[in-house]
């Protein structure tokens, strides 16, 4: 990327979150991830041109320093800070903005600091030989899957129902999202095939921002938000049909539309069980009976027909889980520490620099907080290794997957030329490279923390009010599971 030589119209929109706007080059497999901030400072930016590009790269050292070595180097690609013409940040933000949704544009895309994240660009990964059949990429942004210990929280309810499916009612109560979302973080992280199979069916459902799908590049299905509709799942179908031409033992381009959706989910649980391309050695997670069900599933675990080893030790999921459950107190036991540091500051602001309250997030970092007692010995070193940990985690529990799946060549052979030599064969399952990537890591301020009480609070209370009082689902018994799975 040569950057005296930007051109906006070789950038397009590709997505955006709650804190950065990300586009794509037209050509090449790489984005440009730009910083957000609220739309009432758009005159008067919130930092300097020096603090964004800080920003930037401790966000970068964080990934590539902190994150990288808890979830995994495999998973994560880091990017590096590059300096933007501002003249080119200026027309791109113009050419974008009409392409943005409304509910994200109280936040307007920083166009003084001339500073971008620039990363791979996961939705068009090269892997293998290039193919005729575009790559399919899958965002699963899966949200915190365990259950808080019963020592630290006040309300029984949260050792019971997962923050996910709480959330869901507060987020419906406040107007953010039309419909609740059945799916269960519990049912994804569990490891079990039939349970995965289910969450996953209910990401298609209902989206929200928790599932895209992105075939060659371009978003093909995700959730419309402020829309009463539903997204369209008769395209998404169109789309994957190529990919998925055979069932029943015979290549057929009469499968039906839930065979197709039986066997997308299928390669995709196959994939997060995957080892993500190591040596394939799995050593099974054995503390996932302990962390069971969460009680707001509509999964029905009476059906559940083959036990679980647990998460394979290798996979994506069992990483970002691990990474999560550093999250040892919950937000209610944590916040006393997060007081004792803050009054810490207060009282010697110069230890802000040594305990590493904003970075940087380097390998003392990280040792910071690997190297934690494991009792609270009052000292402001526990307090702030806990705090570490929390934050971490929380990045954990915020971050996305990007799973790809490449039509490996001989599949695309056979789909492309239907030879009835393939049609006598016995079936097996499209063939697909797999490869998962981790995105959006970044730090989570310090400060933070006590946004997160409060919203804790706001949650269970909602909960409290109206969902626990409803039935586990409004129109739904809980559910028949095995209809749509056929065992491996
Ligand atoms: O607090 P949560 O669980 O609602 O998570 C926030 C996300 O909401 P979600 O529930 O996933 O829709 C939220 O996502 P959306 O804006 O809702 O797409 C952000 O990811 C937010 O992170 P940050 O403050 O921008 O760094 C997330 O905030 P953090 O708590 O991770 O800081
Ligand atoms: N490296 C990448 N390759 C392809 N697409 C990407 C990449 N990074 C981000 N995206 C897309 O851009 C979207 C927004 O990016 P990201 O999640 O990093 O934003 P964010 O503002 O940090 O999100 P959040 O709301 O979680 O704070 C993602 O959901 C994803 O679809």
């Amino acid at each position: 990327m040569e950057l005296d030589k930007m051109d906006e119209n070789d950038w397009k929109y590709h997505g955006e979150g709650n804190k950065s706007l990300v586009v794509s080059h037209v050509q090449h497999p790489r984005v440009l991830r730009l910083l957000k901030y609220p739309a009432e400072d758009s005159e008067n930016p919130p930092q300097t041109a020096e603090q964004a590009y800080r920003q930037i790269q401790n966000i970068v050292d964080f990934s590539s320093n902190v994150m990288s070595s808890l979830l995994g180097e495999k998973f994560i690609h880091s990017g590096e800070v590059v300096k933007l013409p501002l003249e080119f940040v200026r027309q791109l933000s113009i050419k974008v903005q009409h392409q943005r949704p409304a509910w994200r544009c109280d936040k307007v895309m920083d166009i003084y600091s001339g500073c971008a994240l620039c990363l791979p660009n996961l939705t068009s990964p090269a892997l293998h030989q290039p193919t005729h059949t575009p790559p399919l990429c899958i965002e699963i942004k899966p949200k915190c899957g365990f259950l808080p210990s019963p020592k630290h929280v006040s309300k029984d309810i949260k050792t019971k129902v997962c923050r996910y499916c709480m959330h869901q009612h507060y987020k419906v109560a406040n107007g953010k999202w039309k419909r609740r979302s059945f799916y269960c973080p519990l049912d994804l992280f569990s490891g079990n095939r039939q349970r995965m199979h289910f969450a996953i069916r209910h990401l298609i459902e209902e989206p929200q921002n928790n599932f895209k799908v992105f075939k060659g590049g371009q978003c093909i299905y995700s959730s419309k938000e402020g829309s009463d509709e539903s997204p369209d799942m008769n395209s998404l179908l169109h789309h994957l049909r190529p990919y998925f031409l055979h069932t029943n033992n015979r290549m057929n381009s009469h499968v039906t539309s839930k065979a197709v959706l039986n066997d997308f989910i299928q390669v995709l649980v196959n994939a997060l069980l995957s080892s993500g391309g190591g040596d394939g050695s799995v050593v099974a997670d054995r503390q996932a009976e302990g962390r069971g069900f969460c009680e707001a599933s509509i999964f029905n675990k009476e059906r559940i027909r083959h036990g679980s080893r647990g998460l394979p030790s290798d996979s994506v999921l069992f990483r970002i889980l691990q990474t999560q459950m550093l999250d040892t107190l919950d937000i209610e036991g944590l916040y006393p520490l997060y007081r004792q540091v803050e009054q810490h500051l207060q009282d010697f602001p110069k230890e802000r620099t040594r305990l590493q309250i904003e970075g940087p997030y380097n390998e003392a970092f990280l040792e910071k907080l690997q190297k934690c007692p494991s009792e609270n010995d009052g000292s402001v070193e526990y307090a702030v290794a806990k705090v570490h940990q929390y934050r971490v985690a929380m990045t954990a529990k915020d971050c996305s997957i990007m799973v790809a799946l490449v039509p490996s060549s001989e599949e695309e052979e056979d789909n492309e030329s239907l030879s009835s030599q393939r049609q006598l064969r016995d079936f097996r399952p499209p063939a697909f490279s797999y490869s998962a990537s981790i995105l959006d890591l970044d730090p989570k301020p310090f400060d933070s923390i006590p946004r997160q009480l409060r919203l804790d609070q706001k949650i269970v209370s909602c909960y409290l009010r109206t969902g626990g009082a409803l039935p586990k689902g409004p129109v739904r018994e809980k559910e028949d599971c095995t209809l749509l799975f056929h065992p491996m």
